[in-house]
């Protein structure tokens, strides 16, 4: 029984028939979007988006490059529509351009998509709403269709985990087509999504329960940090909105190397910070190492990770997560994992659901600064 209710906790505890669902309706049109000549014919893929779905594209970066073996690149969106080189893209129709954005209404994302396309590239809009001004902008529409929900205003939860599923079921079905692997191994990866999910429901209640006791005990924190590399670092980068939105209460994150450079300098250490670390991921040393700091400081920290908690300095601070089969494929249900947090320590504060009382005094203009910005081509 959960200790609090609120629209994101139901977004969070939906995840896992959110993804079944998309899973089980999405992989014809994976594998129909384009034509085998056409997936053989690219040497680039190039995926982008605002916000959440830029933390979407950077998500199955490592997937990608894995099984389909082809040069991935995740530029923040702004750069792809004001300032990338565009003779990256190379020979016509030789670069994907995937453009992801679950509404499919924000303008950078459209400009991006026009940009590309002007210059030569195949574009995909990854969206829910297939009549969009971004689908509209695309060759091609890959259409995220999550079950029926009554979507409220929250941090988006939803919305990330079902693009990313979308984005790595449209990887898999490639990787098949262009001839990397047969259809029994991307039968495979694709058991092995639905087989995380599986694991990881098993342990939300117990997992949602402890993360509300830890925002319990860190309700007086000033701020967060989330420490994290490669596809892991998505759920930094994921989680450090998620406290914004959740909470308004600043938040950052870095990657292991760069926190150990910098940011240990601060004065008055007086974070929450939480590491995400796969014992999979290459940098794993790393994260023991910056573990063995923050113990030695004194920091309040917690490490997510499905290593055993003697790896760590302080056993302790080792929150067990259930993990999936490759590296790549972790950031689809650690996305639960801040938001679980967050929604917990919003519920504790009592703020209002997505700082809706502070974001509609002093933000009244809403999505329009993302909806309503001019378009230009560059
Ligand atoms: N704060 C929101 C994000 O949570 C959302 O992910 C992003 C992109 O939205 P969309 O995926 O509809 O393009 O917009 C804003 O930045």
């Amino acid at each position: 029984m959960a200790k609090y209710d609120s629209n994101l906790h139901k977004e969070i505890v939906s995840l896992p028939t959110m993804v079944r669902y998309i899973c089980s309706d999405i992989q014809k049109k994976c594998e129909t979007v384009f034509t085998a000549d056409e997936l053989k014919n690219f040497d680039n893929i190039v995926l982008s988006g605002c916000g959440d779905s830029l933390c979407a594209a950077y998500a199955v970066k490592e997937c990608y490059e894995q099984l389909l073996g082809l040069h991935i690149d995740t530029p923040v969106c702004l750069d792809l529509s004001r300032h990338y080189d565009v003779r990256r893209f190379g020979e016509k129709g030789k670069t994907l351009v995937i453009l992801i954005s679950f509404s499919g209404k924000v303008s950078r994302v459209v400009e991006a998509a026009q940009r590309a396309r002007a210059n030569g590239a195949i574009t995909m809009a990854v969206t829910h709403d297939i009549e969009s001004p971004v689908a509209a902008a695309c060759d091609k529409v890959l259409h995220v269709v999550p079950e029926e929900f009554d979507l409220h205003r929250t941090p988006g939860c939803r919305t990330y985990v079902a693009s990313m599923t979308a984005l790595y079921q449209f990887g898999i079905a490639m990787g098949q087509i262009i001839g990397n692997y047969d259809m029994a191994a991307a039968d495979g990866y694709r058991q092995d999504i639905l087989d995380y999910v599986t694991e990881f429901e098993a342990a939300m209640d117990q997992m949602d329960d402890e993360l509300f006791n830890v925002a319990v005990s860190w309700k007086p924190v000033p701020y967060f940090e989330f420490l994290s590399s490669g596809p892991e670092y998505a759920s930094a980068w994921f989680g450090q909105a998620k406290m914004y939105e959740a909470t308004g209460d600043f938040s950052r994150y870095e990657n292991f190397e760069d926190w150990a450079h910098v940011d240990y300098i601060l004065r008055k250490m007086d974070s929450g910070m939480f590491l995400f670390i796969d014992k999979k991921n290459p940098a794993f040393s790393r994260a023991q190492e910056v573990a063995s700091v923050l113990t030695r400081q004194s920091y309040r920290y917690l490490v997510f990770t499905d290593a055993n908690k003697s790896e760590f300095a302080d056993p302790l601070k080792v929150f067990t997560v259930p993990t999936a089969k490759h590296l790549w494929l972790t950031p689809l249900m650690q996305a639960a994992l801040p938001c679980m947090f967050a929604g917990a320590l919003a519920h504790v504060k009592g703020t209002t659901e997505f700082c809706a009382d502070m974001i509609d005094s002093l933000f009244p203009f809403g999505g329009a600064i993302l909806r309503n910005s001019k378009i230009e081509l560059h």
